[in-house]
């Protein structure tokens, strides 16, 4: 049988929009995908069992207590205040206690504040995956508002997401927190939105949009910029950097008044993109990490060095047990592994998913709904889905290919957006990077140093052992001693490759 790696095709960056054009207000979808997100919010806040999907199985509940984390001052989840303490509004606070939300991060802590001083300044902001940084901004824009009745119909926050998947699931997020906000008015400007096609444009208050659909709503006036007074860059460093998008970032703010305040949210900021982000949001307040801090603790990053390509395929059939007790997310480079590895698992009788940025729109959408609510379970994707998403029950993900960065350098923030999937807000989790070959093991080795971060490998020929740990890792606690997993720096690599370093990660913070 011929590898998988023999059938490459065009990498798939997840940036490709459609040309179709279209505006819309909160519609009816809208509103299942509020009730949706504020389900997914609510079941997964406390970390409880519960839920009529049957996917939040007990047995995955969170060891320890998110109250506990909260209050440790190393994690990226501790706080000293309370949301009350933040001077937000009553109604806004009620839409916190509606996420069962009891205490903010520590971004949350830090931003809030900071971003809600009048007069209004820029923000760059940097926090570890899953940590709450969606609500430090979505709180800031609910809260400068103007919600009078003549401003109703008037855009006045505009949000740019890198896909289609993050702009909705934002968009639901706004929906929930924003829920006892009298007259708030929020909508997407993303491609093939059917609602969008309306001869009236987009008229809400809020605006989450892909960069290219909003930048050509906003020159066709199907969206009145005039009135914008924050921009935020959710996943900034990867709108900032890659070519397309960066232009069209570009492009918007241009469009939008000179007063409006900037915020750039992202777990990672590559030194590379810093100067531009600064220059991006100028004079802005920044919230920045080392990358030795950016790792989240509760992942538990695990690597399977296969002898040959085919045994990466086996392993995944192998692993599909493990994968579907919660759900799962296994991340390939192009669009054509990913049919690929779906028509494999699927002649093997396993039940998989695939969404790649090759799909239209309401394709996309059935795709990432079913397996929020846990109808699929396990989801074949490429980077398209890297970043940003956000589904509670996710306890694995693996990387079948390692991510580069399309000119053949590893790329650790891919990596670590990806695996940061898993593991979101206390949450335990574990990724698999499965290598095979020297390049993949040096990749592995880049990654690793980059975040000084302890990688441990999984026995190749033992699965009964595999399983073992994989299970106990996920049903450790994070602070439990129970992580059985094979040290790579005893073990070494199957085929015979040098060794991954790895030295414990720091867990100081900020
Ligand atoms: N203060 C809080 N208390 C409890 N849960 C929270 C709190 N803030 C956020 N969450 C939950 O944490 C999860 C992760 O939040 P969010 O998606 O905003 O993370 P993020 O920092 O943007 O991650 P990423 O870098 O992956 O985009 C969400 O399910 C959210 O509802």
């Amino acid at each position: 049988m011929a590898s998988l790696d023999d059938r490459i095709s065009k990498p798939d960056n997840g940036q490709i929009e459609g040309k179709d054009i279209g505006s819309s207000t909160v519609n009816a979808k809208a509103e299942k995908e509020m009730s949706d997100v504020s389900k997914a919010q609510t079941d997964g806040a406390t970390g409880s069992a519960g839920g009529s999907s049957g996917i939040y199985d007990p047995s995955y509940e969170v060891n320890v207590k998110l109250s506990d984390l909260q209050a440790n001052p190393n994690d990226p989840l501790y706080s000293i205040k309370s949301f009350e303490e933040l001077g937000l509004d009553e109604n806004i606070l009620k839409g916190i206690y509606q996420m069962r939300f009891t205490k903010p991060s520590k971004i949350q802590e830090k931003a809030l504040p900071l971003l809600l001083r009048d007069p209004p300044t820029n923000m760059i902001g940097q926090s570890q995956s899953g940590t709450g940084k969606t609500a430090a901004f979505v709180l800031n824009m609910l809260s400068r508002l103007d919600y009078s009745p003549t401003m109703v119909n008037t855009p006045q926050a505009l949000v740019l997401a890198p896909s289609r998947e993050l702009a909705r699931q934002i968009l639901g997020v706004i929906q929930v927190m924003g829920s006892f906000v009298e007259g708030l008015t929020a909508g997407v400007a993303i491609p093939m939105e059917v609602a969008n096609r309306n001869r009236d444009g987009l008229k809400v208050q809020i605006v989450v949009g892909t960069p290219g659909t909003t930048m050509d709503m906003i020159k066709r006036r199907q969206l009145m910029a005039d009135k914008i007074k924050v921009l935020v860059l959710d996943e900034a460093d990867n709108m900032l950097d890659q070519q397309g998008l960066g232009d069209q970032c570009i492009r918007v703010k241009q469009l939008l008044p000179k007063t409006v305040q900037v915020v750039l949210f992202s777990a990672t900021f590559p030194n590379h993109v810093v100067e531009y982000a600064s220059r991006f949001a100028p004079n802005a307040n920044q919230i920045t990490l080392k990358h030795e801090e950016l790792t989240v603790e509760g992942i538990k990053q695990l690597y399977l060095d296969c002898p040959t390509e085919l045994d990466k395929f086996d392993a995944l059939v192998r692993l599909y047990g493990l994968m579907t007790i919660g759900s799962s997310i296994i991340f390939v480079r192009t669009r054509h592994t990913a049919l690929e590895i779906e028509r494999r698992m699927n002649a093997e009788n396993h039940t998989v998913a695939c969404l790649t940025g090759e799909y239209l729109g309401a394709q996309r959408d059935i795709i990432i709904d079913s397996f929020r609510s846990g109808h699929s379970k396990v989801l074949i994707t490429t980077n398209v889905l890297s970043r940003g998403i956000d589904v509670q029950t996710v306890s694995l993900v693996v990387n079948y290919d390692l991510p580069d960065d399309g000119h053949g350098n590893t790329d650790p923030q891919t990596y670590l957006h990806r695996i940061g999937r898993t593991g979101r807000f206390g949450r335990v989790g574990v990724s698999i990077s499965l290598i095979c070959g020297q390049r993949s093991y040096r990749m592995l080795k880049e990654i690793s140093d980059y975040f000084g971060v302890e990688m441990k490998s999984l026995p190749h020929n033992d699965w009964d052992q595999v399983e073992e740990i994989i299970k106990k890792v996920i049903k450790s606690s994070r602070a439990g001693s129970n992580f059985q997993a094979t040290n790579a720096a005893t073990a070494g690599p199957a085929n015979g490759t040098n060794d991954v370093s790895m030295e414990p990660s720091g867990s100081s913070w900020m």
